[in-house]
């Protein structure tokens, strides 16, 4: 692919796009990063601190959702009919970025999670006013960072994002109990943690290469009347993890909403 890729903000999940992209062979001379703060770019890419102005076929929005409504004005310059914008911010739905940004070709809401500096990011893909052809691209695009899950409609997007943007949060949250917990139990704590990120990379990894679903491999592992059924039983009593992460689903995708209400009140 040769369209030329404008990050607009270059933070910590635009960087990581970045370098899934190059990772995934997207030619670096293709990219150029803006941030008003000048910071150290991948190899090759183009950072700039004064916005360019030509147009661009991508334009990555990798800024804070409440700065749309300061920053889009700005941006008209760079986003033609030629142009889909593609929006990492979390809660700003569709139409708002039509009205921010009423010359592009087509918005795009592109919700990755940093592991597509992997290649390993589900990419949950809404969009308006895209042809065919620009569609396709942005297929390509998510499935160089991990995979292009399109949605059928925008109305769970914020869930998803609760679920697949904010997911790895919540993992590292486990896998940090996981650790904490051995060690409160008296394993050395360095290596309790090494021990708890290998164990969910080879068991996410096994869940992913499986037909059978994650209930499934937790009835595998648990020999009856074993070790892991106990376990498993202090954390199904009365459905105690399935209620706690399903609120904490629910507080994730509910702000979701709220900073998209407050990105549409602004814009
Ligand atoms: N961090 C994550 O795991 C995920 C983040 N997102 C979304 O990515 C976006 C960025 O989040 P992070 O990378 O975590 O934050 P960050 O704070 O690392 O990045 C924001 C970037 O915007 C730049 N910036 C500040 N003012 C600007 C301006 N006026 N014009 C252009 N750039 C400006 C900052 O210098 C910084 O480089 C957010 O909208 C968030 O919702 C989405 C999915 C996952
Ligand atoms: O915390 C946030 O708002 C963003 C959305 C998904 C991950 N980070």
């Amino acid at each position: 692919m040769t369209s030329n890729i404008l990050i607009y903000g270059y933070g910590t999940m635009a960087a990581a796009m970045v370098d899934g992209w190059l990772h995934a062979g997207v030619p670096a001379d293709t990219i150029t990063a803006y941030n008003p703060r000048p910071k150290q770019a991948a190899p090759g890419v183009r950072l700039v601190t004064e916005l360019p102005e030509t147009q661009f076929d991508f334009v990555v929005l990798g800024f804070k959702p409440y700065m749309l409504a300061d920053i889009a004005p700005a941006m008209q310059a760079v986003a033609g009919q030629g142009t889909a914008i593609l929006s990492v911010l979390a809660g700003v739905d569709l139409a708002t970025l039509r009205r921010s940004f009423p010359k592009a070709g087509g918005v795009v809401r592109f919700m990755p999670n940093l592991a597509v500096a992997l290649g390993k990011s589900p990419n949950a893909l809404v969009a308006e006013g895209l042809d065919d052809h620009r569609r396709d691209q942005v297929t390509g695009l998510a499935e160089m960072l991990g995979s292009a899950e399109w949605l059928a409609g925008e109305q769970q997007f914020e869930l998803v994002t609760a679920l697949a943007g904010s997911g790895p949060g919540f993992v590292y949250r486990f896998i940090d109990a996981l650790a904490s917990g051995a060690a409160s139990l008296g394993l050395e704590s360095a290596q309790a943690q090494r021990l708890a990120v290998q164990m969910v990379e080879g068991a996410a990894a096994l869940a992913a290469a499986s037909p059978d679903a994650p209930g499934e491999l937790a009835r595998r592992v648990a020999s009856p009347g074993g070790m892991t059924q106990k376990g498993l039983d202090v954390l199904d009593k009365d459905a105690a993890l399935a209620t706690l992460v399903e609120r904490c689903l629910r507080a994730a995708r509910d702000r979701g909403v709220a900073m998209g209400e407050e990105a549409r009140k602004q814009g």
